[in-house]
């Protein structure tokens, strides 16, 4: 389907969320939050448990009601439901329904014939998500990363344009994790648009074109996983084999801020890699010396850990237009 392109303009995005709040009784789940998603855009939503991932996905899906603010989807509010809407939106929830008496492929026949989709597509899909073995499995037999792999089949079925994920990876296996990487890779490269909340930091790095990290309700920052880690504050980590240095000599050195042992390693943490390794070369040599900057996962809990000063962060990472 053709991108929406609002009359002599740019193409519609495929989400804005302007001013949306969410509370239930005393709790604040969403609040004021402001963020648009370009069509063809991978968007990861990151954040920690009760941060309001769910309710603001929920509120973008259609599903739930914001108490103030207003959603657009390719321009269309989902609220109240926009029949218009459906064919282009795939949505799997973290308690995606299941007809459970049926088998995977009648289940998921059911769903494509509710959307109008070719019944060739029932088999392709399955396929997809890899669960062509299970085609003639019942429902309520399949495992729980099985029946996660045929939610996200519900949510691709009629090649929606728009695709919402919520932590679609929660209970697969780490092939089955990769399996589905390259899976929405392909989906990425075809156009379609993904909303994506995951607490797998990796994957977020791996896979989104931009992030927004929620904390209480609020938007700490929104931007690359490349800029927000080039950005980062946070260590780079040099890694030395048990035994090789002991822990007071680590710590002498110029530029080491932290010694630990971790794993197997001694781990001295620095802002400073060039003239620490130097030193390090100097006293113990550098064979089997292992290096790592700043992940995702740094940056991440930094700004989880101290949201009041991540408020100001996010005044630094200004929210980017570009991928
Ligand atoms: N239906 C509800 N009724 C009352 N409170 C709710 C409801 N749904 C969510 N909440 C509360 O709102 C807050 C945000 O919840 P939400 O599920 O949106 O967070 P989340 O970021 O998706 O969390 P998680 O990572 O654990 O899935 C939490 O404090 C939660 O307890």
């Amino acid at each position: 389907m053709p991108a929406t392109t609002a009359p002599g303009g740019p193409p519609a995005p495929a989400v804005r969320v302007e001013a949306v709040s969410k509370r239930y009784g005393d709790r604040l789940a969403v609040d004021d939050v402001t963020l648009e998603i370009r069509q063809g855009e991978f968007f990861g939503l990151l954040g920690p448990n009760g941060a309001g991932k769910s309710t603001l996905v929920e509120i973008m899906e259609g599903l739930r009601r914001a108490d103030a603010g207003t959603v657009a989807l390719f321009g269309r509010s989902p609220w109240p439901r926009d029949t218009t809407l459906l064919p282009r939106i795939g949505v799997q929830t973290q308690s995606s329904a299941f007809f459970v008496r049926q088998t995977a492929h009648e289940h998921l026949r059911t769903v494509a014939a509710l959307y109008g989709a070719p019944r060739t597509a029932v088999d392709a899909t399955l396929e997809t998500v890899g669960l062509t073995g299970q085609r003639d499995v019942r429902v309520e037999s399949l495992s729980g990363g099985q029946r996660q792999r045929l939610a996200i089949a519900s949510a691709l079925v009629h090649a929606p344009e728009l695709i919402f994920l919520d932590e679609p990876t929660a209970a697969l296996d780490p092939q089955a994790r990769r399996a589905l990487w390259e899976v929405l890779r392909g989906l990425k490269a075809a156009g379609r648009t993904i909303v994506y909340t995951t607490h797998h930091l990796d994957e977020a790095e791996e896979l989104c074109d931009r992030i927004a990290i929620l904390v209480d309700g609020r938007i700490a920052v929104t931007d690359s996983p490349h800029r927000l880690v080039g950005a980062s504050r946070a260590p780079s980590r040099v890694l030395l084999p048990e035994g090789r240095l002991d822990e007071a000599t680590a710590r002498a050195i110029e530029g080491v801020e932290r010694v630990s042992a971790q794993g197997g390693s001694l781990v001295l943490e620095t802002h400073a890699v060039g003239p620490v390794l130097t030193a390090v070369d100097r006293i113990a040599g550098l064979d089997g010396v292992q290096t790592r900057t700043a992940s995702l996962e740094d940056v991440y809990l930094d700004l989880t850990a101290r949201p009041a000063e991540a408020a100001g962060t996010a005044a630094t990472t200004a929210e980017t237009t570009e991928p």
